[in-house]
Order: C-alpha cells, then sequence, then structure tokens
C-alpha cells in the first residue's frame, strides 16, 4: 500500500466525549482507522447542521488537518425539535427526570436522536456532512446511566442503555451517518 491510500483510510476524529470515540471505532474500525484529539471547541448556536459545519470548520483550523468531528441532538417532536443542538446543556441542568418532566403536558413522546458528522479535508475545505437518525421515544430512565441520555430513549421496546453495545450500534443514529460516511469514503477511495 503506498502512503496516500493508507492515508485515506485514516480519520482524526476531533471529540471530548469517550463514549462518542468508543462508538466510532466500533463501527468504523478496521476499514478506516480512527485516531483522536481532545480540543475544547466552541459550540454555536443555530441549526444542528451550522453548528457541526462551524465546530468542523474550527477543529480543521486549529489542527491545520483532516479532521472528522460529530453533533448529536436529541429533538423532542412535542417540543418541534428542541432541545436538539442544545441537548448537552439541558441534560446538564435538569437531569433525565428533568428532561423527562418537560414533555409532561404532552402525550407525543415521540423524539429523535440525530448525529451529524462533519470532515473537513483541512482549513479552507468545506465540510462535508453525514447524518444519520433514529426516531424513538421519551420514557423514565431504565438501564445504566455511563452515556448521556442512554436511558430515556427507547427504540422498539429497549433503552439504547439497556442494549448491549454491539445492538446499539447496529440501530443508533450514530451508525446510520457512519453508514453514509463509509460509502462516501470507499467512493473517494476508488476515484
Ligand atoms: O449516543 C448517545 N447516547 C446518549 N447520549 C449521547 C449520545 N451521543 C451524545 N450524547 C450526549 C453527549 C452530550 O451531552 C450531548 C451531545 O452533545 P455534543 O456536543 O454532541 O457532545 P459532547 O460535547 O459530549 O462531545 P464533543 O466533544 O464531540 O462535542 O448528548
Ligand atoms: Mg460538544
Amino acid at each position: 500500500m503506498t502512503a496516500p491510500t493508507a492515508a485515506r483510510h485514516m480519520v482524526n476524529f476531533i471529540t471530548g466525549n469517550a463514549n462518542k470515540l468508543g462508538e466510532v471505532k466500533a463501527i468504523l474500525e478496521p476499514a478506516i482507522q480512527v485516531q483522536s484529539q481532545t480540543l475544547d471547541l466552541i459550540e454555536v448556536q443555530g441549526t444542528l447542521e451550522e453548528v457541526t459545519l462551524d465546530k468542523c470548520r474550527r477543529a480543521a483550523d486549529l489542527i491545520e488537518g483532516p479532521v472528522l468531528v460529530e453533533d448529536t441532538c436529541l429533538s423532542f417532536n412535542a417540543l418541534n425539535g428542541l432541545p436538539g443542538p442544545y441537548i448537552k446543556w439541558f441534560l446538564t441542568s435538569i437531569g433525565l427526570e428533568g428532561l423527562n418532566n418537560l414533555l409532561a403536558a404532552y402525550e407525543d413522546k415521540s423524539a429523535k436522536a440525530v448525529c451529524t458528522f462533519a470532515y473537513s479535508a483541512g482549513p479552507g475545505h468545506e465540510p462535508i456532512l453525514f447524518q444519520g437518525i433514529t426516531d424513538g421515544k421519551i420514557v423514565p430512565a431504565r438501564g445504566p446511566t455511563n452515556f448521556g441520555w442512554d436511558p430515556i430513549f427507547e427504540y422498539e421496546g429497549k433503552t439504547y442503555a439497556e442494549m448491549d453495545k454491539v445492538e446499539k450500534n447496529k440501530i443508533s443514529h450514530r451508525r446510520r451517518a457512519l453508514e453514509k460516511l463509509q460509502v462516501w469514503f470507499a467512493q473517494e477511495m476508488t476515484s
């Protein structure tokens, strides 16, 4: 294998979240090797696409090279998509029970888990987006509490937290986004 080909099989995933990194590695490797750096990136307000594009441009500028970033949203349908990209701050502030309480006044508990990856070839290169969505519903917490809002997001009768990693990684929003990235990478390698 020549060096350029090998380089295309590698991504530098910029994240501060070890759980995300674990899932991304489990899904992409060994076909695409995942290295990672932690950067404290400012996250702007806006749509999920705007947030992810901005995060990607900042990361590429700081790293001065190719980067992959990801932003995750949890969108409640009864609330027109909120908390959406602000889920991290909602979760930190009001917790799993508070998130359930937000929907107390509504019959509709349905929600979307949305994962948006952005890949940039480096500073000045416009990022490419890959988005995946899993539809589910918000329920009182069940299962281990080691990854974000996993205990309150139910998909086909089980919360994400009640699934083992293999099971979650088959149907997750992250998996669906990474499938699109895998297709794009495969095309890049043959073009
Ligand atoms: O599959 C997931 N299952 C449950 N919870 C999840 C998942 N994926 C992200 N999360 C949490 C982490 C954070 O509270 C928020 C997204 O915020 P988000 O800015 O994308 O993540 P982050 O700041 O932890 O990592 P990063 O350094 O990549 O921005 O939802
Ligand atoms: Mg973040």
